[in-house]
């Protein structure tokens, strides 16, 4: 029993968005959802009025038969009052119909605008999460239609509620007993409705990992930047039977419940058949007792008829909200993801210039088992410079995430002039940092954008564009693309024109400089595609480049990594050496014999 009580409050409990989605709907456009109230109201009202108006022809054309004294002109008014009421139907169905697909548009616009202004509020970390990747690929899938659809079936149950309830009110005068009838032969289908709902429901749920690996499979089979590998390995195939095994096997399941769907539905509907046509002897039979006219007998078979079709539909409407409450709750589900709200609030250190300081870092990465970090400490005074050495993975970029605040320890501290990095307001924070990352975008927009885009305070200023571009040494090829700055890049849109990998490198170089007040410079790999002469100049002017500035370096080229005043040695997460490129060179360490394997490779 009280698993039973349980089912139900869960079962009444996800009608618990309809409330929000009306209000969504609501605040989206007024007028057009008072359109959409009014025109419910008129087309749930006039089907009965029509039946009733029907009556009075029927009855009307007996009398006036048995008068035999010509066609009363009452009657004809009667019969144009009907085709002035079946048009107001009409009209009212279109006023629905133009209100919905307004509303549809503007709706889903809406929500997706929720969807990707709450992605930008949440971590890196909720990005690497594969959980969280569902809950926004299911969000994104449905939800952006569901808001409107809910509505819509609310506002049609409300509708056939109202001709119910008038359809009820003339049935009445023939027998309660045929509203009964009428009300509960349409039950078992509206039970068996909302049980497919809830069961293509949860198969839509399960199925988000596989609805991801398909969009994925989508991506890499159609996209420019992938084209190149597929092609050349002959991925394409393979690919695409992975892609055709996912559908397969989710076309199976639909199938499987379509089927069950559609045959109980015929199955619970034939009772609802036999109801009417139950109904309809009862009916013919008072008739021929001459217990009501012809035209009563008219107006309850169109009633009950109709009335049995408003059953249906609120049936399956109730059934249906069921199921967008539900796919609403995905929605919210992602839209409610908790936020770790930054509470930071410093835009100045305790100690300015004190500059960079790692205490004891220890950082692990969700899900994974050892640490990437472990107890890091250094410290970076402002005018000085910091190269990161050590193998892949050994936590170099894991170094510089924490440094910009991407992620926070889970030991020790970062504190930049005296405080932690998380007691500083995220932006102060990040006015601070200008960065070139390992695997830095390359924006499918005009160069001087893909510059820009590395201050959004000066995104179209082109003055700094151009100083930007100076620094990164992107300057001279730039000038020679036709339209410059505005020159399109990338393949995806008209007449952008992609560029070389050294080329890009040269953009996200200048993009780093392009934030003149930041005093920390993070260049991840910033030379590996550049060709001797670009990386040979810019470290010629790195001191220059850097002046004043705290400067932090990775890189796998020892020639690039020996200009810096101090040099980390990672292995594992862990320093292993630290110091200048003299101290490490003469201390005979791992550094140094790096160092001499490299330079002997160039000799
Ligand atoms: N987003 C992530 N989630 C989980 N583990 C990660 C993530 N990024 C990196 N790692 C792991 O953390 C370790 C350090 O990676 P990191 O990228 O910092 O290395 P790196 O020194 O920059 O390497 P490379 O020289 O190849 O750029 C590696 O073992 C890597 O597998």
């Amino acid at each position: 029993m009280a698993e039973h009580s349980q089912s139900w409050r869960q079962y009444l409990g996800v009608f618990r968005y309809s409330q929000r989605a009306i209000g969504l709907v609501w605040q989206t456009s007024k007028p057009l959802t008072l359109v959409l109230a009014g025109a419910t109201l008129v087309a749930g009202l006039l089907p009965a009025a029509a039946a009733w108006v029907g009556q009075l022809i029927v009855d009307g054309v007996v009398a006036a038969i048995d008068a035999n004294a010509g066609v009363p002109n009452a009657l004809l008014w009667l019969v144009a009052l009907e085709g002035g009421i079946i048009a107001g139907i009409a009209a009212a169905q279109r006023a629905l119909q133009t209100a919905q697909s307004l509303l549809r548009a503007q709706l889903g616009q809406r929500v997706n605008v929720m969807i990707l202004d709450k992605a930008q509020t949440l971590q890196l970390v909720d990005f690497e999460d594969s959980e969280f990747y569902d809950k926004l690929t299911r969000a994104r899938r449905e939800a952006s239609t569901r808001p409107l659809s809910l509505v819509n079936r609310t506002f049609g149950l409300l509708q056939n509620g109202i001709s119910l309830a008038s359809f009820a009110g003339l049935l009445i005068g023939f027998s309660p007993w045929a509203v009964v009838i009428l009300l509960a032969a349409g039950l078992p289908q509206f039970f068996s409705e909302a049980k497919f709902s809830g069961d293509a429901f949860r198969l839509f749920r399960w199925r988000s990992p596989d609805t991801r690996q398909q969009m994925y499979l989508e991506t890499v089979l159609a996209r420019e930047d992938s084209a190149k590998e597929v092609k050349l390995f002959e991925l394409g195939p393979l690919l695409l039977d992975r892609y055709r095994g996912i559908f397969e096997r989710l076309y199976k399941e639909d199938r499987n419940l379509t089927l069950r769907r559609e045959t109980w539905g015929f199955i619970l509907g034939l009772i609802a058949t036999l109801a009417f046509y139950a109904t309809y002897g009862w009916i013919v039979a008072t008739t021929v007792a001459g217990a009501i006219t012809l035209g009563q007998m008219t107006m309850y078979l169109v009633v009950f008829r109709q009335g049995q079709a408003a059953v249906s539909a609120s049936l399956s409407a109730i059934g249906g909200m069921y199921e967008d409450n539900l796919y609403l709750s995905n929605l919210y589900e992602y839209l409610e993801q908790p936020v770790e709200a930054s509470t930071g609030t410093l835009t100045q250190g305790t100690t300015p210039g004190d500059g960079l300081r790692f205490e004891k870092v220890s950082f692990r990465y969700p899900g994974s088992e050892v640490d990437a970090l472990s107890q890091i400490s250094f410290h970076l005074q402002p005018g000085h410079s910091l190269a990161l050495v050590g193998e892949n993975g050994s936590g170099k970029t894991t170094l510089i995430k924490l440094l910009a605040g991407l992620y926070k320890p889970y030991e020790g501290r970062v504190l930049l002039d005296g405080s932690s990095l998380q007691d500083w307001q995220p932006e102060a924070l990040r006015r601070r940092i200008g960065i070139i990352f390992q695997d830095f975008m390359r924006y499918q927009l005009p160069v001087g954008e893909n510059i820009g885009s590395g201050d959004i305070q000066h995104f179209s200023d082109e003055a700094r564009w151009q100083k930007a571009a100076e620094r990164g040494l992107a300057e001279r090829f730039i000038e020679e693309i036709p339209g410059k700055y505005h020159a399109q890049l990338g393949r995806w849109f008209k007449d952008g024109r992609e560029l070389s990998g050294g080329q890009w490198q040269k953009i996200a170089m200048a993009r780093a400089f392009m934030r003149e007040s930041a005093d920390i410079l993070v260049l991840d790999e910033p030379t590996a595609a550049m060709d001797a002469a670009a990386e040979a100049e810019i470290f010629a002017h790195f001191s220059e480049l850097t002046k004043d500035r705290m400067a932090i370096l990775i890189s796998h080229r020892f020639s690039t990594v020996r200009i810096a005043d101090e040099i980390l040695v990672l292995e594992n997460g862990r320093i292993t050496e630290q110091g200048s490129h003299a101290d490490l060179v003469a201390a005979g360490g791992k550094y140094a014999t790096l160092f001499e394997l490299q330079a002997a490779g160039y000799q």
